[in-house]
């Protein structure tokens, strides 16, 4: 499905009574199987523009669509992982990632049986009956994912998702979240502070930068897909192109403008 984000303008109230004003006229059109790697300095307004699309907020101002349909909410359609799992700790790893689908009132046997087939998506088949404490932060966030893609979402939004693990935990992360974007062919939003995770992982990287934040940089990147054609495990990043690649993002981030 198409994600378009047409001059969507998001402000929050100041403490002075006036108005605080965090993304202005962002223009975006994701098409369907994009890997979109959303960079940007902290407190640009990365979060809040995964947010809107989450249908968490609504626009001040702007209009977000996914295919004919405008976004006046969550929906089924988007499915979010975030930086802390927020899995329920007394609940399996199976119950958790079924969760959603016992509220829309899918019965157990359907239930579990989509749960394992999410939990085989991120490698964890088997690990069903495991407690929530019984896992990794990698895993954790495995089951954070399969929870996100058992509603069968056309598009999943991550917000810095693999912020909290430990740098080789993360590297490995990097080569399952490609794998699982190759598999299910999802369109994905996927925020983060690391250049090297966006230039892995994004088949576009767009950069937010100004307060209010703005696009400043909007271009394809193919390092994901040399990786997956390669057999991943981050030998790419070795690579003089990449570097070259890195120190670019680099100077967009830091001076907001292209070099
Ligand atoms: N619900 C809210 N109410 C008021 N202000 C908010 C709200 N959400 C975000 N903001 C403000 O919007 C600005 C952008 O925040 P946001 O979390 O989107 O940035 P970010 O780029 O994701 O930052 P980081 O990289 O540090 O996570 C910040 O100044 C923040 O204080």
């Amino acid at each position: 499905m198409k994600l378009t984000i047409f001059r969507l303008g998001v402000s929050f109230p100041a403490p002075d009574g006036g108005q605080n004003k965090v993304l202005d006229d962002i223009g975006l059109s994701v098409a369907p199987g994009e890997f979109v790697a959303l960079l940007g300095a902290s407190g640009c307004g990365k979060s809040t523009l995964l947010n809107a699309v989450a249908g968490f907020h609504p626009p001040t101002s702007g209009e977000i669509w996914v295919d004919r349909r405008r976004i006046e909410g969550p929906g089924r359609d988007r499915g979010v992982v975030l930086q802390t799992d927020a899995l329920f700790p007394w609940l399996n790893a199976r119950r958790n990632v079924g969760f959603g689908l016992r509220l829309r009132g899918v019965g157990t046997a359907e239930r579990d049986a989509r749960a394992e087939e999410a939990l085989r998506l991120v490698g964890l088949e088997g690990k069903g009956d495991h407690a929530v404490w019984q896992l990794s932060g990698g895993q954790r966030q495995r089951v954070s994912l399969a929870r996100a893609l058992v509603a069968d979402p056309d598009i999943l939004l991550m917000d810095e998702p693999l912020g909290a693990l430990d740098a080789l935990t993360r590297e490995q992360m990097q080569d399952l979240v490609l794998g699982v974007w190759q598999r299910t062919r999802k369109t994905i939003l996927f925020v983060t502070h690391g250049l090297d995770e966006a230039l892995y992982l994004g088949t576009r990287i767009v950069v937010l930068a100004g307060r209010p934040g703005r696009i400043v940089l909007d271009e394809p990147a193919a390092f994901g897909r040399a990786a997956l054609a390669d057999g991943g495990g981050g030998r790419i990043k070795s690579t003089p192109e990449f570097a070259a690649a890195r120190e670019r993002l680099r100077e967009v981030i830091f001076t907001g403008a292209e070099p």
